[in-house]
């Protein structure tokens, strides 16, 4: 299974990648707006065409987009996550030294139509060691969590409020044998009062 998603996340890469160092804008503690460049990092948005070459790899995003909304609304608390309009995306961070800077994935919010409220990401590096590096960090209250990119991990954080890198790939592994691969699938709230809400225990974390 982990060779499947190793050939079939390489196959969606090389059929519909076309993206070459793109860009995300983050927001500072004070409301401004700016844009930062991801050098190295490649992505695409993987959907129903990729199915001949990635099966596997799509019915796993299916099946995912269609149960995680209605069990996470099950909860004590009903974030209205929706999966009407997700997006997703493979994006493949290269080897040697390519990294994120700190962010939040929808920093601006409904005042842009993001109502994106759930960031959602699963590894597919069945070969990762801790010594390639490129791990997420994700910068929370009183800690910075490091999360390894290993094969099969998922990460669920909200997409409006936390605070998030991903370090460095290691330089001295290079060639795409050392690439790492991330699919992202972002689920958007039905309500839209949940983004950037005041009552968030995360509302002062800060980009
Ligand atoms: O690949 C990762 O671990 C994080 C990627 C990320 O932060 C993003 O795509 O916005
Ligand atoms: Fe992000």
């Amino acid at each position: 299974m982990k060779i499947v998603a190793k050939r079939e996340r390489e196959r969606v890469n090389r059929r519909t990648n076309t993206e070459n160092n793109s860009v995300s804008e983050s927001i500072d503690s004070s409301g401004g707006v700016t844009v930062f460049d991801k050098v190295g990092v490649f992505a695409c948005e993987p959907d129903g065409s990729n199915y001949d070459t990635a099966p596997n790899l799509l019915t796993y995003m299916s099946t995912l987009i269609t149960s995680f909304p209605p069990l996470l609304n099950s909860g004590s608390v009903n974030y209205s996550i929706s999966n009407s309009a997700f997006n997703a995306k493979l994006a493949v961070t290269s080897s040697g030294g390519s990294s994120y800077p700190r962010h939040i994935d929808n920093p601006l919010g409904v005042k842009v139509g993001d109502t994106r409220k759930l960031t959602v990401i699963i590894y597919l590096n069945p070969e990762w060691r801790g010594e390639h590096e490129g791990n997420l960090v994700l910068h929370l209250e009183n800690e910075d969590v490091e999360v390894t990119p290993e094969s099969g991990r998922f990460v669920v954080f909200w997409s409006d409020v936390i605070p998030h890198s991903v370090t460095p790939t290691n330089e001295d592994f290079v060639g795409e044998e050392y690439d790492r691969y991330a699919l992202t699938i972002w689920l958007p709230t039905e309500d839209v009062g949940k983004i950037h809400d005041e009552d968030s225990k995360f509302k002062d974390l800060k980009v």
